[in-house]
């Protein structure tokens, strides 16, 4: 499959060289407004080939994304210490009012997978913008998140985070939902497990990974600048789902109905295929998790209505 990135940032490129290294896309193009990034990132890309899958990557401008399977945007601008991702909002729509319809242009065809903050309000304006159907405008929602909790209780447990199933729900952001009472080890709830290991997850050990989890983008962003290794990898893993309709279950956000919150996008356990999100799961949830992904698409609801596309 040919995979379309426009915005060979940090984001676009790390997104291009976990797609060598893990296999899924057969071609990458990588477009950028700032084309002598483009081309330098896809030719020290290109030099890890002979390690990673077989794939040809170059840039290239908006006509070379012809007959592209994915278009992932990952362009426009991240946070800077301190700042949200909901404070990204006006410059980034800025950015996509010009991009995504360059991209329908020439590959009206290809599902639209979406990076840029404030990613689940942006991928609702690509999908008004582009006027494609909900399930073929993915926005990477939790699936970054939900890779942050499943590391940080397999490190608590002692177990591989494969071998975790939890999820963070709701907005990627601060009033993300961490599904706990859901979470499993292998089979077993982690609470359970936990207490088997002699490592219980104390109200300290929760809020400590709440933590890690929903301030994880401000301290990395604190240390280096920007995240991207983790997003880039989710990216792939998605794009690998689509290429290979694979019916993987992730958390990524797609517009949607959610408890009673009608067109809202934001993330929930979703399966994805060749044709995108073809279906969604019902988390079970407890009483107080389910109040605060209500709050969360209430939120974000609110938000995208006040953008007013
Ligand atoms: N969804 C997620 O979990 C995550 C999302 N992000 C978001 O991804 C986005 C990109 O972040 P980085 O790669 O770190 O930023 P970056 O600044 O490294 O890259 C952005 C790229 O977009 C390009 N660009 C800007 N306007 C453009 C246009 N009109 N057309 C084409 N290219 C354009 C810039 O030239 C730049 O190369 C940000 O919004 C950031 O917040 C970052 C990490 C995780
Ligand atoms: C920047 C961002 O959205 C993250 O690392 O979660």
């Amino acid at each position: 499959m040919k995979v379309g990135i426009v915005g060979a940032g940090m984001v676009g490129s790390s997104a291009a060289f976990a797609m060598v290294m893990r296999g899924g896309a057969s071609r990458i193009v990588l477009v950028d407004l700032d084309e002598k990034r483009a081309r330098a990132e896809a030719e020290d890309i290109g030099h890890a080939v002979p390690f990673g899958a077989a794939v040809r990557v170059d840039a290239g401008g908006y006509d070379d994304l012809r007959g592209c399977g994915v278009v992932v945007l990952a362009c426009g601008v991240g946070q800077k210490p301190g700042e949200t991702r909901l404070q990204l909002l006006g410059r980034n729509a800025a950015v996509f009012r010009s991009v995504v319809g360059e991209v329908m242009r020439v590959c009206p065809e290809a599902i639209l997978l979406v990076a840029s903050n404030p990613v689940d309000i942006m991928g609702q304006i690509t999908q008004r913008l582009s006027g494609l159907p909900a399930g073929r405008v993915i926005g990477s929602g939790t699936i970054l998140d939900t890779a942050r909790f499943r590391w940080l209780l397999g490190r608590h447990l002692g177990i591989a985070p494969r071998s975790v199933h939890g999820y963070v729900l709701g907005e990627h952001g601060d009033s993300e939902v961490l599904a706990w009472s859901a979470a499993r080890a292998g089979n077993v709830s982690v609470g359970s497990f936990a207490a088997q290991m002699g490592a219980p997850i104390t109200d300290e050990v929760r809020a400590r990974i709440d933590t890690g989890v929903r301030r994880a983008a401000y301290t990395i962003i604190e240390g280096k600048g920007a995240t991207w290794y983790g997003i880039g990898a989710g990216l792939a893993r998605i794009v690998a789902a689509i290429a290979a309709d694979e019916g993987a279950v992730l958390t990524v956000s797609v517009a949607s109905e959610v408890l009673g919150v009608r067109d809202v996008a934001c993330s929930l356990p979703r399966v994805v295929g060749a044709e995108g999100v073809v279906a969604e799961l019902v988390p079970e949830l407890d009483d107080s998790e389910t109040e605060a992904l209500r709050a969360s698409a209430e939120m974000l609801k609110r938000t995208v209505e006040a953008v007013g596309m």
